[in-house]
């Protein structure tokens, strides 16, 4: 009988992203600590097949264009920042998928922070992630890529997501339709206009549709960086 992990498998193979068998550990560990404390803590909307589809398959489907995003960066450093963690979406596939990278997740929740941090003990990432229980408005740092998935609109965290970006960083929202996004993206060029959208310059901006095997609905990354 397939296991839900044999579909994560498959997923990975039609992405294209060469998983070692270490790696296949690290993230069925991470699947099953998720199913384990989902009905205790509610950390996804799902169940079973839905949590690899919806959730991890989800949040790998961007790796390609994060690699490149690094390998381009004027900053040189291999890091990224991933806001409003949650339980780890998208922050905690994407650290497995690259071993090569730093992470940093910052979740302001308390039980989703303790989460974090065991799951990534058990899944042996804890010396290359970093989990920060603050308030993104209350962190330092400066980050090549920042990331984000279900986290607020555009405009609302534009601003103190833009502290967080290094200079010729790139910002990479997981969105859903393009149309809403368009809408968000044209509320930031207003914003620009009065100062408050944390590029003098404004933002440019990049919309990539992306597929998510076993999945029959749009997905879309948004990149920004500074104009
Ligand atoms: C809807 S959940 C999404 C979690 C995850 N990114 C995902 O895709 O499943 C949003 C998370 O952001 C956290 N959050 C919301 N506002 C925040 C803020 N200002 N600073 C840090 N974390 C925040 C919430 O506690 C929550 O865990």
């Amino acid at each position: 009988m397939e296991t839900d992990y044999d579909l994560c498998r498959s997923g990975i193979a039609e992405l294209g992203l060469g998983f070692t068998e270490n790696q296949h550990g690290q993230l069925e560990k991470y699947l099953s600590e998720l199913t384990l404390w989902n009905p205790v803590y509610r950390l996804v909307n799902a169940e079973g097949r839905d949590i690899v589809i919806r959730h991890l398959l989800d949040s790998l489907a961007a790796v390609p264009i994060l690699r490149s995003l690094l390998d381009e960066s004027p900053a040189g450093s291999r890091e990224v920042c991933d806001v409003g963690s949650g339980p780890g979406l998208p922050g905690i596939p994407l650290a497995i998928a690259m071993p090569d990278v730093r992470f940093t997740l910052i979740e302001r929740m308390g039980r989703r922070a303790d989460f974090l941090a065991n799951a990534l003990a058990a899944c042996s990432l804890d010396g290359r992630v970093n989990v920060v229980q603050r308030d993104i408005n209350e962190i330092r740092g400066k980050f090549p890529v920042v990331t984000f998935r279900a986290f607020h609109p555009l405009p609302d965290i534009i601003e103190p997501v833009s502290r967080l970006l290094d200079d010729g960083g790139t910002i990479c929202a997981y969105k859903s339709r393009e149309e809403n996004v368009a809408l968000e993206l044209e509320r930031i060029t207003e914003m620009t206009k009065t100062g408050k959208s944390g590029s003098e310059s404004g933002w440019k901006s990049k919309l990539i549709s992306i597929h998510i095997p076993y999945l029959d609905a749009i997905r879309t990354l948004c990149l920004l960086s500074r104009a």
